[in-house]
């Protein structure tokens, strides 16, 4: 009986090992792929968008408790380094997007450091709202234990199963998502205009499914999706986890280091 559960066991490992190979033929390992990718890549600008839980963060328990690894943080005190939270609904740049000015989302302001700040948060009026439905929540799940609700400013995550990936979110229903998001970042940083840069996207979850079309249709960079099961997604390479994430990184920067000082 025993052998039968093992060999029953062994042939669901066997099929899984099997899918996930054939899924890399279509999703090669941006590892194994390096050279090729570089020989497209050379004397461009590369854009790097990063997501970060399950990414540049292992997924742990504790949403509070997801932080980079010391090599990670080597990456993220470059100067020339944006952050978008609440899904690209929160994005603070130095200069904003002339493009997106209209819209009345954007805030200019001198931070304490006397640098200039443009934020960007076509969310704003929802904040009420999701402040309300934070209270809201967080009454309502103190009863269940292990669940807990997590305050993104923009989007409510309600985490309600500790150690694993479970969890739900509540969104402002705007017409914004990390694909509009790499979009205002490209245009803010003048590389909508010009033809010498590469984007290069790598994230774990469904919400990245939208910066991978962004750069499916801008017909140039890479989209590169980070799991270790087949996954549907578009897009058009792999990494199998946060350790593969940061190798493919430290590659890129030391190519990059020597493709300029060549
Ligand atoms: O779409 P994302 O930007 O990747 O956000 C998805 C959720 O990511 C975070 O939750 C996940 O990571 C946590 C920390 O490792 C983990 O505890 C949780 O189980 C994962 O779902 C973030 O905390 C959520 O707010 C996001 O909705």
């Amino acid at each position: 009986m025993g052998s039968l559960t093992e060999s029953a066991v062994d042939n669901n490992h066997g099929d899984l090992l099997d899918s996930y190979r054939t899924w890399l033929e279509e999703h090669p390992s941006a590892l194994d792929s390096f050279e090729a990718m570089i020989a497209v890549a050379g004397g461009k600008k590369l854009v790097l968008f990063l997501d970060y839980d399950g990414t540049l963060s292992p997924i742990v328990d504790d949403p509070n408790k997801a932080f980079i690894s010391d090599a990670v943080k080597g990456f993220v005190k470059l100067d020339n380094i944006v952050y978008a939270g609440s899904h690209g609904m929160d994005i603070s740049t130095p200069t904003g997007s002339l493009k997106y000015e209209d819209e009345g989302h954007q805030t200019k302001f001198v931070d304490e450091q006397g640098s200039k700040v443009v934020k960007f948060q076509p969310a704003q009026e929802f904040l009420p709202t999701v402040k309300e439905i934070i209270q809201v929540l967080e009454q309502k799940v103190k009863t269940f234990e292990g669940a807990m609700v997590e305050d993104n400013r923009f989007c409510v995550s309600v985490h309600y199963r500790h150690v694993n990936e479970k969890v739900l979110e509540i969104k402002p229903s705007i017409n914004w998502n990390k694909g509009r998001a790499l979009e205002y970042l490209l245009d803010t940083f003048g590389f909508t205009s010009s033809s010498d840069f590469l984007p290069l996207y790598i994230g774990d979850d469904t919400t990245d499914e939208d910066a991978f079309e962004v750069i499916q249709g801008l017909g140039r960079g890479f989209p590169i999706i980070v799991s270790s099961v087949p996954r549907d997604t578009k897009a058009s390479y792999s990494l199998r986890d946060t350790d593969e994430v940061m190798d493919f990184m430290v590659r890129l920067a030391k190519w990059k280091k020597a493709e300029s000082t060549a």
